[in-house]
C-alpha cells in the first residue's frame, strides 16, 4: 500500500434492528431485495416431520431402551440430518434465560455493540448484520452475535448476567452433545467415545451464535438466512416462539415446528466428513415475516481447531472409498470466510 493511503475498512452497515425500528420503513432497501419469493413451494406433509429423540432413553441404564434410542438416532441422522431432542434435562428457565440474555445484547445501543463489529472470523466475540458484508451481494435480514465459549470461555460483560448464563448454558449443552456423539458413534458401528476422542472434544470449539430477525415490511423479497449447512459436528438450537427456520428434505422445504422446550440438533459438515458421507449435513434457511421478531440461539460444537478432520478409517473399505480429503478444522473455517455463505461451501473444498 502506498504511504499515506488510508487502510481500507469494510463498509459499515446499519443493523437490521435499527432499520426495522425506523418508523418510515414501508419497503426494504434495494440492497436487501431478492427477486424470488423464498416462501414459495413449502411442503407441509404432517406424516413426514422432523424425528424426535428421547434423551432419557439414550442415557437409560436399560440396554434395550438405549439400543432403541440409538436406532432412532441412526434413522434420524441418515434420513433428515435434523432431530428434536426431548427430555434432555436442560432447565426451561436456563433456555429462556439464554434467549433473554441474547435479546438484551441486541437491545444495547448501536454504539455499545460497535465495539464488537467488523471483526475477523476467529475473533472470539463479534457481532454484525447479514452474514459476511464484504461478500454478500444481497444482504440478509438478520443481525448476529458470536461468542467463543470453549475451549476458552470468553466473557461478554454486557448486558449484565450474559456471561453467567452463557457459561451455564454452554456447559449443559456440552454434556448433551457428549451423549449424542456417544450414541452417534455407536450408530455408526464405532466405539462410543470414538468421535469424542478422534475430534479432541475436550478442547473442542464451541461457539454461541445468536440470530435476530426483526419484522420485515416485505418478507416475500427478503431472506433471513440463505440455504446453507453448518460447519462443525453438531449444532444445537433453541428459539423464541416465532418460527421461520426451514429444512430441506428430499428436495422440498419443510417448516420447523419445534416441540416446546425441545432442542433442535443438526449435523454439521465435519460430521459428514468424519462419517465418510454416511450422515450428511443438511441445507436449511430462515424466512422472515411482517409482524414478529424471531430470535434463535445456537451452540455450534466442533473439534479442536488443530484437529485434522478426515473420514474415519473404520468407515472406509472397497465399496466405501474415502469421499473427502482431510483438512484442519481451523483451515476450513478461514476458507469458509473467503467464500460466500451459501449451500455446502466448506464441503465443496474437501470433496474428492
Ligand atoms: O435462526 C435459525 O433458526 C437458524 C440460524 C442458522 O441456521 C445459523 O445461524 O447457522
Ligand atoms: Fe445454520
Amino acid at each position: 500500500m502506498a504511504p499515506g493511503t488510508p487502510e481500507l475498512q469494510p463498509p459499515k452497515f446499519p443493523s437490521v434492528k435499527s432499520l426495522s425500528e425506523s418508523s418510515a420503513l414501508t419497503s426494504i432497501p434495494s440492497s436487501y431485495t431478492f427477486t424470488t419469493d423464498p416462501n414459495q413451494h413449502i411442503a407441509s406433509d404432517p406424516q413426514d416431520s422432523i424425528p424426535v429423540i428421547d434423551f432419557s432413553l439414550l442415557t437409560s441404564g436399560n440396554p434395550d431402551q438405549r439400543s432403541k434410542a440409538i436406532q432412532d438416532l441412526h434413522r434420524a441422522c441418515e434420513k433428515w440430518g435434523f432431530f428434536m431432542v426431548i427430555n434432555h434435562g436442560v432447565a426451561e428457565s436456563l433456555m429462556k434465560g439464554m434467549i433473554e440474555a441474547c435479546r438484551g445484547f441486541f437491545d444495547l445501543t448501536e454504539e455499545e455493540k460497535g465495539e464488537f463489529e467488523g471483526k475477523p472470523v476467529l475473533a472470539p466475540i463479534r457481532c454484525g448484520t447479514s452474514s459476511n458484508t464484504s461478500l454478500d451481494k444481497i444482504l440478509f435480514w438478520r443481525d448476529f452475535l458470536k461468542v467463543f465459549l470453549h475451549p476458552q470461555f470468553h466473557s461478554l460483560n454486557k448486558p449484565p448476567g450474559f456471561s453467567e448464563v452463557s457459561l451455564e448454558y454452554s456447559q449443559r449443552i456440552k454434556k448433551v452433545v457428549e451423549e449424542l456423539l456417544k450414541g452417534i458413534s455407536k450408530s455408526l458401528g464405532l466405539e462410543e467415545w470414538y468421535i469424542d476422542k478422534a475430534m479432541n472434544m475436550s478442547s473442542g470449539l464451541q461457539v454461541l451464535v445468536a440470530n435476530l430477525y426483526p419484522p420485515c415490511p416485505q418478507p416475500e423479497h427478503a431472506m433471513g438466512l440463505p440455504p446453507h449447512s453448518d460447519y462443525g459436528l453438531l449444532t444445537v438450537l433453541t428459539q423464541n416462539e416465532v418460527g421461520g427456520l426451514q429444512v430441506q428434505h428430499q428436495g422440498k422445504w419443510f417448516n420447523v415446528n419445534l416441540i416446546p422446550n425441545s432442542l433442535l440438533v443438526n449435523i454439521g459438515d465435519h460430521l459428514e466428513v468424519l462419517s465418510n458421507g454416511k450422515y450428511k449435513s443438511v441445507l436449511h434457511r430462515v424466512v422472515v415475516n411482517r409482524k414478529a421478531t424471531r430470535l434463535s440461539v445456537l451452540i455450534t460444537n466442533g473439534p479442536s481447531l488443530d484437529t485434522v478432520v478426515a473420514p474415519a478409517p473404520e468407515l472406509i473399505d472397497e465399496s466405501h472409498p474415502p469421499a473427502y480429503f482431510g483438512m484442519k478444522f481451523q483451515e476450513t473455517l478461514t476458507l469458509s470466510q473467503t467464500n460466500k455463505h451459501h449451500e455446502k461451501s466448506i464441503l465443496d473444498q474437501v470433496r474428492i
